[in-house]
């Protein structure tokens, strides 16, 4: 990897107004400053559970069976519907981070008085098992590795004083490199400024960066701002290599292909999908006569594929990812904060909120703690085995990726087969939704009224314009107030019904506060994790599926070959599909040779001699020309 001080020693010295990274990160100011009701321990256990109607709590009869060792969730007979006693428990219960300005309300949650207390002592290992993690422990066993993304927004919590170095520099070297790209220091090879990003990556590389774009990335260039500010191209099509999504995306830059800066980001530097977005890209800019290498920047770790190939190639930047940051946990790293600066978002500020967050996070008084509240809330809800779903409502369209960022970071970091002792789980919470109120013209139906297998959680965001941009669509009401009264309608529709719900609730969307909620999620995950004793750190999983497409390729070449063969001969032999099995010694993947051979027959890198695609047994194939050189390849 180029010395990452290389990017910061031709760093100009900018005036500290226009650097991209305007507050410098002082650990004093994560001292928070909680101020919330001081809370009268629970002495009367409150019974939340009226047996106003009998309705058994229904658990999908194939997840019935709780963890055998963890605490068993009392029958719920119905939520508690007193008004008085319901506003006794918003108070209660209420969680508020006076800093941040984010409250949490559980009060929609059942859980009991004695759920809390048989809980608590899985509550302090968790939190011991976080501390222990914060400070180094290999809380990713199965990878043998430490768990550092809480390091990336306090670097001095780093175990080792070289992973401070490394993380002060890398965020060091972002700033500088976007404070270049922005102010014109470093431009595109025809000396123009950089006006565009393209952002080439998946899952975690992608997920994030693209939650943040679309909730923090300024609607329009500020003016004061010498040039256009880089907008971010929506990275979607180029990140799953869907080829006419590449096409589109690339026809949609047109000529702003020569300012666009193409972000390569891969943990793994291998990932097929975005090593393929990689190589259609590339293919675009030989086409239009530009030299990718000088538009070029890797996200990636030391020594990966990718990062030899940006070093070999000369790229413009590399930028390092550490093995001991997660994908899915990558965003405060520079996969997440590259991408921001050049937006211009405040990614000091980010940081900073991540970090208060962390800290409030630390307390090992559950009501005090706002990422174990969401745990158990979840644990609750979902009886600690995912019998139920979480729902993700934003009432704020900035927020819409919230969901789908979520969805990674609970989903790869909680589904898992085995637990860490070896038994056989299948554990997960499964996580969807896009935003509210439009969410309500699509699904809301179905919460309501239809079958129990979820958990709301509505993100609250309460300023709904910039000051002085407000005004009322009729007397004393505004568009907002309207949003307002939405979700606080279908909370309460919803728990009239008995269906649970959370809500987290900030002032406003800025960097801070996305910071701030991607901590608590983050911290809400491991704490999780931990109450049903699982790594939540690795994902076995995928790797399956990444092998399993690996063996469909191969199968591919195979088929390719026979076809080849048989399409070399005088006359052309056309195979039906059990032919081609048989010649590539498969017959038992018969099913799979028929849909490779569909596919590319689809796409004419196949002939139909006889048949059709609808009747398989009918076919016969051949290839429209032969390819000698493969014939004794
Ligand atoms: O960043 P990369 O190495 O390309 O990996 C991209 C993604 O690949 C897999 O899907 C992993 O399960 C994700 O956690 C990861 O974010």
């Amino acid at each position: 990897m180029a010395s990452l001080s290389s990017l910061c020693s031709s760093s100009p010295s900018l005036n500290p107004k226009q650097s991209i990274c305007k507050t410098t990160l002082n650990p004093s100011r994560l001292k928070t400053s909680l101020a919330y009701p001081a809370r009268t321990l629970l002495t009367t256990t409150r019974t939340l559970l009226t047996p106003t109607r009998s309705i058994a709590r229904d658990i999908p009869a194939d997840l019935s069976k709780t963890n055998d060792n963890l605490p068993n969730k009392p029958k719920q007979l119905g939520l508690e519907k007193d008004p008085n006693s319901l506003w006794n428990r918003y108070v209660d219960w209420l969680y508020q981070h006076k800093e941040l300005g984010l409250y949490l309300d559980v009060s929609r949650i059942g859980f009991t008085d004695e759920f809390v207390s048989e809980m608590e002592p899985r509550f302090q290992k968790a939190f011991k098992d976080m501390e222990e993690l914060e400070k180094g422990s290999i809380a990713n066993p199965d990878e043998g590795r430490m768990v550092g993304h809480y390091w990336l927004r306090n670097s001095s919590l780093a175990p080792k004083p070289i992973l401070k170095t490394q993380i002060d520099k890398a965020l060091d070297a972002v700033c500088d490199f976007a404070d270049q790209v922005v102010s014109g220091k470093i431009k595109t090879p025809d000396g123009e400024l950089f006006t565009q990003i393209l952002s080439v990556g998946i899952g975690g590389s992608a997920l994030g960066p693209q939650f943040v774009a679309e909730a923090l990335a300024p609607d329009n260039p500020p003016l004061k701002v010498s040039n256009k500010l880089l907008k971010y191209a929506n990275p979607e099509y180029v990140l799953f290599y869907y080829p006419a999504g590449i096409d589109h995306q690339i026809a949609q830059l047109g000529p702003e292909l020569a300012s666009t800066l193409v972000i390569v980001i891969s943990k793994s530097g291998g990932t097929p999908e975005t090593r393929n977005g990689l190589l259609e890209v590339q293919k675009a800019f030989r086409e239009a006569g530009l030299d990718f290498a000088k538009q070029g920047v890797a996200i990636t770790q030391e020594n990966s594929l990718l990062d030899n190939t940006a070093r070999i190639e000369g790229w413009l930047a590399r930028f390092p990812m550490f093995d001991w940051v997660g994908g899915r946990t990558s965003e405060m790293s520079a996969v997440g904060l590259l991408p921001a600066a050049l937006q211009g978002i405040d990614i000091r500020e980010m940081l900073a909120g991540a970090a208060v967050m962390d800290e409030a996070n630390r307390t090992t008084v559950l009501r005090n703690n706002p990422a174990a509240l969401l745990a158990l809330c979840w644990y609750w809800a979902s009886d600690g085995v995912g019998s139920k779903d979480m729902v993700v409502l934003p009432y704020k369209d900035s927020l819409l990726l919230f969901s789908r960022y979520l969805q990674q970071l609970v989903m790869e970091s909680l589904g898992k087969e085995l637990d860490l002792d070896g038994n056989r789980v299948n554990q997960g919470l499964a996580v969807y939704g896009n935003k509210g109120s439009t969410d309500q013209h699509a699904y809301i139906q179905q919460l309501r009224e239809g079958v129990h297998n979820f958990f709301a959680t509505f993100i609250e965001v309460l300023r709904d314009r910039p000051p002085g941009h407000d005004w009322e669509l009729e007397p004393g009401v505004t568009c907002g107030d309207y949003l307002f009264g939405m979700l606080q309608g279908t909370r309460s529709a919803l728990y009239a019904n008995d269906r649970e719900s959370i809500t987290v609730t900030v002032q406003e969307v800025t960097p801070r506060s996305v910071g701030a909620l991607i901590g608590l999620y983050e911290r809400a995950v491991g704490i999780y994790a931990s109450l049903v004793n699982i790594n939540a750190y690795h994902q076995p999983g995928v790797e399956a599926g990444k092998k399993a497409a690996g063996e469909v390729l191969a199968l591919q070449k195979r088929v390719l070959a026979v076809l080849n063969e048989a399409s070399c001969k005088e006359p052309v032999e056309p195979l039906t599909i059990e032919e081609v099995a048989d010649r590539c010694h498969a017959p038992e993947d018969i099913e799979m040779i028929y849909k490779i051979i569909a596919h590319m027959a689809a796409n004419d890198r196949a002939l139909i001699a006889e048949g059709s695609c609808g009747s398989p047994r009918s076919l016969k194939v051949f290839l429209g020309e032969c390819n000698v050189d493969e014939l004794y390849a």
